[in-house]
């Protein structure tokens, strides 16, 4: 990969270990993918920041580092709320572990604003073929197919790299060439809400690390669209999806995509198997109910709250955000927890051990029901916002 005469310098050393180490890593990316050299990226996030998920080794890497970030970086959720971790069961031991790491990355001047959602924070705003360097699973494709951005799905160390140096390697997803739909899925009847979640779960299943294209009856909303992304991410490996006559590539007049020769046609009664699961008795009775996988927008907030209004849960109920959008939205979160359920912030069901002691978790995220048994070591049943918040209220029959 050819190197600058600047970036030379850095991987040889003279501007310090750790740029040396980051450098490093972004050149044998490029070699093994094949970059032909190093671009700028628009912003950074960092996962790999639980201590769940890192433990020891991770923190002890991490504060190894000397150096500041280059461009705006964010990190993924952490293991707690940064601010009220008490109140979901995080013992002290795990709350300083955790807050030694959150530190770690502020010394390197990263944002610890801990969201899977960058794109609703201020100065994180993502345009149409920006490069970026994002770690997250369902933040990669939000912003690849939702915004129209480029970005590899980067591990924890090289999305870090990337915020150091301030670029990344020019292959994958940087490419224009490797944006092309080669899978063609059409939905003929209506979707809603999580319906979009239950379809991402299948159709990750389904077709793995493909491209699809979609042919829906109408266009998604926003959340929609971010529900989709998540659980193709995490009952596949996709990265990058478009809806024929929606999402930005789609719609460029520029682009012209052939129709892909894989096809298939996803039927109502699919749909309606993910929502079973939460007829299926061997399941049991969630006794923890969550929301917000991944991170609850304000329009989510907005209707949750609504749901909520005059109402008493009678189980755990977590609603989880980004920080930020719950500074914006005071009203709504005092409104929700009016109720008993909790505004958590910084983290979510899937990296925090908080949920650890519950048996059965009900979720309307294809994401969070794909990731909960394996991460969480529990059940997860999948149901609409609208059933969830019944099921903490006590009101399913
Ligand atoms: C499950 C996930 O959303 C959270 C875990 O992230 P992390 O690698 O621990 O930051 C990771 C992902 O899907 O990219
Ligand atoms: S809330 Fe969901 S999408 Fe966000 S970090 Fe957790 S598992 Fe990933």
């Amino acid at each position: 990969m050819y190197l600058t005469k600047e970036e030379e310098k850095t991987l040889r050393g003279d501007d310090g270990e750790t740029l040396q180490k980051a450098m490093g890593i972004l050149v044998a990316l490029g070699d093994i993918y094949g970059a032909d050299a190093l671009i700028p990226i628009k912003s950074a996030q960092v996962s790999g920041v639980s201590y769940k998920t890192i433990g020891d080794a991770g923190l002890e890497w991490i504060s190894d580092l000397k150096g500041t970030v280059k461009v705006p970086s964010v990190l993924n959720p952490a293991g707690m709320d940064l601010q009220n971790w008490e109140r979901i069961n995080i013992d002290v031991h795990f709350a300083k572990k955790q807050l030694e790491i959150i530190q770690a990355f502020k010394n390197l001047g990263i944002d610890s604003k801990c969201t899977c959602t960058p794109y609703y924070l201020d100065g994180f705003e993502v345009g149409y073929r920006d490069h970026l360097a994002w770690g997250e699973s369902s933040a990669i494709s939000y912003a690849n197919s939702v915004l129209g951005a480029r970005t590899n799905r980067e591990g924890g160390p090289s999305a870090l790299s990337a915020a150091l140096v301030g670029k990344t390697a020019d292959y994958g997803f940087h490419k224009p060439e490797n944006r092309i739909p080669n899978f063609e899925i059409t939905v003929g009847f209506e979707l809603s809400g999580s319906d979009f979640g239950a379809l991402g779960f299948i159709a990750g299943k389904m077709i793995g690390n493909k491209i699809p294209i979609f042919h829906l009856t109408k266009a998604p909303a926003s959340d929609e669209m971010k529900m989709l992304g998540a659980a193709m991410a995490a009952s596949g490996a996709v990265a990058l999806y478009h809806i024929a006559g929606v999402t930005p590539e789609a719609r460029d007049k520029n682009i012209v995509f052939d129709r892909p020769s894989e096809r298939i046609a996803i039927e109502k009664s699919q749909i309606d198997t993910v929502y079973a699961s939460a007829d299926n008795s061997s399941a049991g009775r969630p006794d923890i109910v969550t929301v917000g996988c991944p991170h609850c927008s304000k329009e989510e907030l907005e209707q949750i709250a609504k749901l909520l209004t005059g109402k008493t849960v009678v189980k755990e109920f977590w609603i989880f955000t980004s920080r930020e959008v719950a500074n914006k939205n005071k009203n709504l979160v005092s409104e929700i927890e009016k109720s008993g359920a909790k505004v958590v912030c910084d983290t979510c069901m899937v990296v925090s051990p908080a949920g650890d002691k519950y048996s059965c978790m009900m979720v309307n995220s294809g994401k969070a029901y794909a990731y909960v048994p394996g991460m969480c070591g529990m059940k997860s049943v999948f149901g609409t916002v609208e059933r969830c918040v019944k099921e903490a209220l006590g009101e399913n029959i």
